[in-house]
C-alpha cells in the first residue's frame, strides 16, 4: 500500500507493507542517490533492526550510525552536539542522508538533526513503534525537547519517504504497543467515528491484531489529508493536538520520566473531554466513552495530579496564541473543533 503526501515540493510516499524492512534499499533507491548514509538509531531498536538495515545499505552506499540510549531523554537539547560531531567525523555532507530507524523519539530527534545539520539535509523514516507509524513519522513535526516542556525546539521538515513494516511490531515491549494505542484511539475521536467502533469492538489489541496493517493505513490516511490542509499548524492540524495540551503538561511535570507520550495523551483525552463535558460543550456520555475505550486498550485515564499543577506548563503550549489557549474539544466521538479559551476553563481540580 502506498500513500502519497502531497505538498508541492515536500511531497513523498508512505510505503506500508509487511516485510518492508527487508525490501529498505530498493524503496531508498528510488529517492536517493548520493554517497553515504548516516542511521541514527536507539540501542534497542538498533538491537533488533540494525543488522538487517546495515547489511543492506552497505552493498551500496558508505554508512555510519549513531545509535543513542533509549527513551524520551533522548530527546534532548543536550544530545544534539553530540550527534552532530559524530555526523561530522563521518564526513556526512549535504548531499547525503540520513536515516531515522525507530520510534517517534529516534524521528523526532533525527528528523530534527536532519533539518538543522549543515542547514538541512534529506532524511527517511523507518518508524518501529505503533507510535510512530501511526503518527509521528508523518507530517514533518521534528522537534527536541526542553526541561521546561515538550518539543520547545524544531521544524517542520518533511522526509524523502516514510517506510513503514508493521511487522516490527512483534518485538515492540507491551506498555509501547498501548502507549501507540493512545493515538491510534486520538483519530478515532477526532475525525473517525467509524474506526472508533472498530476499535471498541475489537476491544483489546490482540481482537485487533489482524487488522493491523488497515488501521496504521486509516490514521496515516487520516494525517496525510490534515497536514496536506494545514502543514504549518495555524488551523485544522491543531486537531491532531487533541489531548496534548494536559499530556505535555504531564510529561514536563515528572522530566519526561514517568507517563509516556501515548499514556500522557490517554489521561489528556479523557480529562480534557470529562471537564468539556461538565461544561456543556460536547455530547453527554462521551468521556465515559473514551474511558472505557482507553482502558480496554491498556491505558490510564488519570495520575493523581491536581490540575492547576499543570498550568504553568500549559501555559507553553504551542498551540497558544494571544495569551489565549487553543484548546482542541470534541463535540461528540468522531467530531473535534478549536476551542478557544483560558486556564480558568481546568479550574485548580484533582483529575477524577
Ligand atoms: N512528530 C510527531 O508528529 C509526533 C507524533 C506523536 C508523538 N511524537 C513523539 O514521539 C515520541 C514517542 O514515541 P514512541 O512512543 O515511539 O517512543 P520511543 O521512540 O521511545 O519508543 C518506545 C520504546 O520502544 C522501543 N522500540 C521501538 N520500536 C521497537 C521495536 N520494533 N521493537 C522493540 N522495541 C522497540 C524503543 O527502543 C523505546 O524503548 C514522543 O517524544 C512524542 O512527543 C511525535
Ligand atoms: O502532527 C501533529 O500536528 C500532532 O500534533 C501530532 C501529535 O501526536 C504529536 O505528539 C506532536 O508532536 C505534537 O506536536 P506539538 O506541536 O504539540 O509539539
Ligand atoms: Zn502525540
Amino acid at each position: 500500500m502506498k500513500l502519497h503526501v502531497n505538498l508541492g515540493e515536500n511531497s513523498y510516499d508512505i510505503v506500508i507493507e509487511k516485510g518492508l524492512l527487508k525490501k529498505a534499499s530498493e524503496e531508498i533507491r528510488e529517492v536517493y542517490s548520493g554517497k553515504r548514509i548516516a542511521v541514527i538509531s536507539d540501542d534497542s531498536v538498533y538491537g533488533f533492526y540494525g543488522g538487517e538495515l546495515l547489511n543492506q545499505l552497505k552493498s551500496t552506499w558508505e554508512c555510519s550510525t549513531v545509535i543513542l540510549p533509549h527513551g524520551e531523554t533522548s530527546k534532548s537539547i543536550n544530545v544534539l552536539p553530540g550527534v552532530y560531531a559524530k555526523l561530522l567525523e563521518s564526513g556526512l555532507s549535504r548531499s547525503d542522508l540520513i536515516v531515522a530507524l525507530g520510534g517517534g523519539v529516534i524521528g523526532d530527534l533525527a528528523g530534527f538533526v536532519a533539518a538543522t545539520y549543515l542547514r538541512g539535509v534529506p532524511f527517511i523514516q523507518i518508524p518501529t513503534s505503533l507510535l510512530a507509524q501511526v503518527d509521528s513519522s508523518v507530517g514533518g513535526k521534528v522537534a527536541v525537547d526542553l526541561k521546561e516542556g515538550k518539543n520547545l525546539v524544531g521544524s517542520f521538515y518533511q522526509p524523502k519517504k516514510v517506510l513503514i513494516d508493521p511487522d516490527v511490531l512483534a518485538t515492540l515491549p507491551q506498555r509501547y504497543i498501548h502507549d501507540g494505542m493512545g493515538e491510534v484511539i486520538k483519530y478515532g475521536c477526532i475525525k473517525d467515528a467509524s474506526l472508533f467502533a472498530t476499535l471498541k469492538e475489537a476491544g483489546t489489541f490482540e481482537r485487533l491484531a489482524e487488522k493491523m496493517t488497515e488501521v496504521i493505513t486509516r490514521c496515516v490516511d487520516i494525517k496525510r489529508g490534515v497536514v496536506e490542509e494545514d502543514q504549518f499548524d495555524t488551523g485544522e492540524r491543531m486537531l491532531l493536538n487533541f489531548g496534548h495540551t494536559l499530556a505535555h503538561a504531564i510529561e514536563q511535570k515528572f522530566a519526561y520520566g514517568r507517563e509516556s507520550h501515548g499514556e500522557a495523551v490517554a489521561i489528556g483525552m479523557y480529562q480534557i473531554t470529562r471537564i468539556s463535558e461538565e461544561q456543556g460543550l460536547t455530547k453527554e456520555g462521551t468521556a465515559e466513552e473514551i474511558r472505557k475505550i482507553l482502558a480496554s486498550y491498556g491505558l490510564p485515564v488519570s495520575c493523581g495530579v491536581n490540575l492547576g499543577e499543570l498550568k504553568e506548563a500549559m501555559k507553553r503550549d504551542k498551540k497558544n496564541y494571544k495569551n489565549s489557549l487553543r484548546l482542541i474539544l470534541l463535540e461528540e466521538i468522531g467530531k473535534s473543533r478549536i476551542h478557544p479559551s483560558d486556564l480558568s476553563f481546568f479550574k485548580d481540580s484533582q483529575m477524577a
